[in-house]
């Protein structure tokens, strides 16, 4: 458990993609030297895009490379709301294999991060790096508020995703989710967060002081965190 952070500050959201996107390429060049490939969770959202688009033009051994989004929405791939659909349109080309959270075919969001937890069993754990992003509301990855919060953040350390409603849903995009569990995104071996906007650097800083008692998702993994975690910010 650990409550330190380090912040990164930048001028813009473009300095800060180039910065981030390097520092994930020296993560996945170590990891593929160590143990022959790496395995990685990006954010959704609307954030991190620039930072992918940076990565994916470093030349990097794409094909050891394993990709899983950090949490998606319950929606047709190939919806703009699909985290996966974003995340494979800029790495399948390079060759990475990305692998979704959501099966369309599951009976309901339960059975959905069923799935994706048994799918996510047969990757090399623990993640060689999770990115995350942070809503203003202080969720992170899709760890909300509602029924399924105490299972996501206090469920046995073995489950790596689960299916969430958030409650209430939020209105950028309200469906049900499929989520890493608290547990998954806190063992990885680098946490790193990208986000930008002061409400947002509020938020974090508050759920910070807040601590492990924080009622803010993203205070609850960063006092879980094994390892400090680099918060990088744009305005
Ligand atoms: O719903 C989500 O929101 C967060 C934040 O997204 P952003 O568009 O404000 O950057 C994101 O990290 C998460 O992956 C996504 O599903």
């Amino acid at each position: 458990m650990t409550d330190e952070v380090e912040w990164w500050d930048y001028d813009d959201a473009a300095e800060m993609a180039g910065a981030v996107a390097g520092d994930i390429a020296f993560i996945i060049e170590s990891a593929i030297d160590a143990r022959g490939g790496a395995v990685i969770a990006l954010a959704g959202g609307k954030t991190p895009m620039p930072i992918y688009e940076k990565l994916s033009q470093t030349k990097l051994d794409w094909k050891r490379v394993t990709i899983v989004p950090g949490d998606d929405r319950i929606v047709p791939l190939g919806d703009p709301l699909s985290n996966v659909t974003a995340i494979g349109k800029i790495f399948i080309p390079k060759g990475a294999r990305v692998i979704p959270l959501i099966s369309e075919a599951a009976k309901d969001y339960k059975a959905a991060g069923k799935a994706a937890d048994a799918r996510l069993g047969d990757l090399h754990w623990p993640l060689d790096l999770c990115l995350l992003g942070v809503g203003a509301d202080g969720h992170t990855a899709s760890i909300f508020p509602g029924p399924d919060y105490d299972e996501a953040v206090n469920g046995p350390k073995e489950r790596r995703a689960l299916g969430v409603m958030p409650d209430p849903l939020p209105a950028e995009a309200p469906v049900p989710r499929v989520t890493l569990s608290l547990s998954a995104i806190t063992t990885a071996r680098a946490l790193m967060l990208a986000v930008t906007g002061d409400a947002k650097r509020k938020v974090i800083e508050t759920a910070i002081k807040q601590g492990p008692a924080s009622t803010y998702p993203i205070g609850r993994v960063l006092a879980d965190a094994e390892l400090p975690a680099d918060i990088h910010w744009a305005p």
